[in-house]
């Protein structure tokens, strides 16, 4: 029970974040719903990496097209060479050779008794055969030259059956390859090709505008001005836009000035999502709260969420209903609501079955203070092999024990990763630096106010 007013004040208006992000998504299933139908493209193969699958796939090829042989080898009839050994080989004549992409084997004569194919891996199986045994296993018969017909000797005997991949082993006609909502990559394409598909059907590609807020942001690189900084949110958010599948409409950055914002929410380039950062605290100056929290361009929320960082967000549809997410300015703040609940929104956009991010458990190496009340999502690295190294060479200087401390080896005693804060300074919103260096986000439970080395944390693991 919070104990003072203040207290009171601070909890009561704080959101659970599984509550804010079940909103937006909810937002944008009706979005999607709508979408669907005039948003299937088809694409070429080559070009279908990244892209949402629009519907499901199904193998109109099967695979293997046809029977083939797995080895390099001679094609037998399995009752010739049954009881072939190195001392009592079975000596076979070798009437054909079958390379890969060989044409006209389905129609060859039968293998009769005593008769071999020479044939390479992938080449079809010729009529009559029904073994294949590897050439390793034979003297290796010799080129059929013209129609002189060469003899094989065999030394020893596979299974009936062997060395033959059978067609439709992998895929039957009809056979589903790929369901709706897939995120396609190499893999996946790869499959499309193998069950006959030259495109496929795509949503379309979300378009998403990003605007950095801030008087005090300059072009990085540029001499900074008294009081100003970089502006790394505007790269972060179009970086994780684009890893999200999604196009980048426009970057804008302004000043921290309503009326350069009424302009640009009047003039902006068509999108179907806008995301803002900064200026939806409780700051004199925050811009983005002032003209989108007045309802004058759309139905915007303004809520704190008990997520750190990220408290303050906003989230609701511009007049003409394009969905706007208002990020808290802090750097890790923006990398963290992103992660939490843009990116699934847009993926929820292009029609993904699975908006949620490969969670991983870990080991802690080096422990953090967590507010206690919110989810804590926190950028860690993964303790890796060289840390480890570099921490023996350390404890070899320090003592004649040379082990490497526990602390820097990349599993734990339970085999899990480790897992320590990417930033050196720890769990501030405002270490952008550290942010680099992280591979993925910890998510510490509300009802912690710290994490010990040797605890267990689930990990948000970015690619
Ligand atoms: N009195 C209170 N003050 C603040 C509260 C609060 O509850 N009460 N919340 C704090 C928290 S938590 C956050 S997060 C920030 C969010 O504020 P804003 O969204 O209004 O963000 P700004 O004030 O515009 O910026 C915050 C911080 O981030 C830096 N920043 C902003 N944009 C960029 C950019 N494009 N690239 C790099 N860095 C950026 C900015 O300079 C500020 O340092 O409010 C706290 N205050
Ligand atoms: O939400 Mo703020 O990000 O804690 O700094």
């Amino acid at each position: 029970m919070p104990s003072t007013r203040a207290e009171f004040h601070e909890t009561a208006t704080l959101i659970p974040v599984a509550q804010h992000l079940a909103r937006v998504l909810r937002a944008m299933g009706d979005l999607a719903a709508r979408r669907a139908g005039d948003d299937v493209e088809h694409v070429r193969l080559a070009d279908a990496a990244g892209r949402t699958l629009a519907a499901s796939v199904d193998a109109r090829l099967a695979s293997p097209p046809f029977d083939n042989s797995a080895m390099d080898g001679f094609a037998v009839r399995w009752a010739d060479v049954a009881g072939a050994t190195p001392e009592h080989p079975v000596a076979l004549r070798v009437v054909d050779d079958h390379a890969a992409g060989a044409a006209g084997v389905a129609d060859a004569a039968p293998l009769g008794p005593g008769e071999a194919a020479r044939i390479m891996t992938g080449a079809p199986v010729p009529p009559g055969a029904d073994t294949v045994v590897p050439v390793e296993r034979t003297d290796g018969g010799a080129t059929v030259q013209g129609d002189h017909a060469q003899r094989v000797a065999i030394f020893s005997t596979p299974d009936r059956g062997r060395h033959i991949r059978r067609a439709g082993e992998d895929l039957r006609v009809g056979d589903r390859v790929l369901e709706v909502g897939t995120v396609l990559g190499a893999r996946q394409v790869a499959g499309a090709a193998t069950a006959g598909h030259a495109t496929l059907p795509v949503t379309r590609m979300p378009r998403v505008s990003v605007v950095a807020t801030g008087s005090e942001l300059a072009e990085p690189g540029e001499p900074l001005g008294p009081g100003h900084i970089p502006d790394s949110n505007s790269l972060l958010l179009a970086g994780l836009v684009r890893e999200a599948g999604c196009l980048v409409a426009e970057v804008v950055r302004m000043p921290d000035d309503a009326e350069q914002l009424r302009t640009w929410l009047a003039e902006r380039q068509p999108c179907d999502a806008v995301v803002f950062s900064g200026g939806v605290s409780v700051g004199a100056y925050d811009v983005v709260r002032r003209v989108l929290g007045s309802g004058e361009s759309g139905a915007v929320e303004f809520v704190r969420v008990a997520m750190q960082p990220g408290s303050p967000q906003a989230f609701g549809v511009l007049a003409d209903g394009t969905p706007v997410f208002g990020l808290p300015g802090n750097p890790v703040a923006v990398a963290v609501s992103f992660e939490v609940f843009v990116r699934p929104a847009l993926l929820a956009l292009q029609g993904r079955c699975d908006v949620r991010r490969r969670r991983v458990l870990a080991q802690v190496a080096s422990g953090w203070a967590s507010p206690a009340g919110r989810l804590q999502v926190m950028p860690v690295s993964f303790v890796t092999p060289d840390a480890d190294a570099d921490a023996d060479a350390d404890a070899d200087a320090a003592s004649d024990a040379g082990s490497a401390s526990p602390a820097e080896s990349p599993t734990g005693p339970t085999g899990l990763p480790r897992v320590r804060p990417a930033a050196s300074g720890g769990a501030g919103s405002h270490l952008s630096g550290g942010l680099a260096g992280a591979d993925g986000f910890a998510l510490v439970p509300e009802h912690l106010a710290s994490v010990a080395p040797g605890d267990t944390v689930e990990v948000l693991v970015l690619p």
